[in-house]
């Protein structure tokens, strides 16, 4: 029997059941399609993580991230393919479950905290079905968690984003979700901040076993979270896995941009190695003058005053902290090559250098437009 969707409800009430009850479980999209106002914003969606896990979905501004967050809640409801709780179908062609009864909690981007309940109340909010003195400990007991527990009478107004954060966090852990969603938890906080939260997330959701989503565009916060990382682009899944499986061998030039800064570099096939403007790159067993594309990191531009495959001018040079960032004109090569070197790695005013490739931190992709 299909049940339509719930955009009335408050989606706050997501996570609403007998706290206690329910454990961390599996979770899967399995073929997941979303349509909406006549456009494709998700195609062919398969990720599966395991009871416990951090998965992260990464990717740019409007890949898709949060509709898939508001399909596994039930929020949204997936034009094609299913999503599997705990084993359990909660979403499909012919079954849905409303998001209250899914066993999922909710953290919203800015964290949609109830300004007119104190915080203990505002935790409360999860635990309606536990009789009432229950329903004060339990909440007491989850601001006590989050190191809160000396402000449970106070307001969300009087508290800092990081306070905030952490409330909200409460209240989202409170009912012992089986999955807990989140939308972009840190990005309300600034950078100490957000390097305090996101450690101290990963504490309490390893501490409560709870198996995580969280939704962000920025990849060394993926890396830092996520036991898996899935990248999207354009409501298409490229890559799933490690941070260190997409870091180390991304999928396409998309994926390696999305993971560092690189270098884009035409290249060919020349007698068994790929051969680009800085030099040879990596063996091939590609014929000769195939076109292959190399994104090479910052890094793996090697300068030295005297040795290197070939000869490049220093155009700029700019000292950002631990390393310094050059521009440099390649001889035979019309566009600039950017660097990142330690400062002490090149004598200050030097102009004329030769670069090299270092292969660890160069991908090789076959074609010139750079997919895997
Ligand atoms: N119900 C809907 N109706 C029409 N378009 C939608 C709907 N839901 C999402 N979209 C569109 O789908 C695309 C993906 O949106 P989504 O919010 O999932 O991306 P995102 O990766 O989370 O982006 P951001 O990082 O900016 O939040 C956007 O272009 C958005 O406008």
């Amino acid at each position: 029997m299909r049940t339509d969707t719930t955009e009335r409800r408050d989606p706050r009430d997501a996570g609403r059941m007998k706290t206690g009850v329910s454990f961390a479980a599996d979770l899967e999209f399995r073929s997941i399609g979303f349509r909406a106002a006549g456009r494709t914003i998700l195609s062919d969606i398969d990720i599966r993580i395991h009871a416990g896990q951090i998965l992260c979905l990464l990717g740019p501004s409007g890949s898709g991230k949060t509709s898939l967050l508001r399909i596994a809640s039930g929020i949204e409801r997936q034009t094609a393919g299913q999503i599997f709780i705990g084993g359990q179908e909660v979403a499909g062609p012919d079954r849905f479950v409303p998001p209250e009864q899914r066993g999922v909690g909710l953290m919203f981007q800015d964290f949609a905290l109830f300004p007119h309940m104190t915080l203990v109340d505002n935790v409360r909010y999860g635990l309606r079905s536990l009789p009432r003195e229950m329903q004060r400990e339990t909440a007491t007991a989850a601001l006590r968690r989050v190191g809160l527990e000396h402000l449970a009478e106070t307001y969300p107004h009087n508290l800092s984003g990081g306070e905030q954060q952490r409330v909200a966090m409460a209240r989202a852990l409170v009912p012992r979700p089986q999955v807990l969603l989140m939308d972009e938890p840190f990005s309300g906080l600034d950078s100490r901040l957000r390097d305090e939260m996101r450690s101290e997330t990963v504490a309490i959701l390893r501490e409560t076993r709870a198996t995580a989503v969280i939704v962000t565009h920025d990849a060394e916060e993926a890396m830092r979270l996520g036991d898996r990382i899935a990248l999207l682009r354009a409501g298409r899944l490229v890559q799933y896995g490690t941070g260190r499986e997409l870091y180390r061998q991304p999928a396409d030039l998309f994926a390696a941009s999305f993971f560092s800064e690189i270098n884009v570099l035409p290249a060919s096939v020349q007698g068994g190695t790929v051969v680009c403007p800085l030099g040879a790159v990596a063996a091939s067993p590609r014929s000769d003058g195939t076109a292959m594309t190399v994104g090479l990191r910052l890094e793996g531009v090697r300068v030295s005053p005297d040795e290197g495959s070939v000869q490049a001018r220093v155009v700029s040079r700019q000292f950002v902290g631990r390393s310094d960032l050059l521009s440099l004109a390649v001889d035979g090569f019309d566009r600039r090559i950017r660097a990142r070197i330690r400062p002490g790695d090149l004598p200050d005013g030097v102009q004329e250098v030769f670069v090299s490739v270092d292969p660890q931190e160069a991908f090789v992709f076959e074609g010139s437009g750079g997919s895997a």
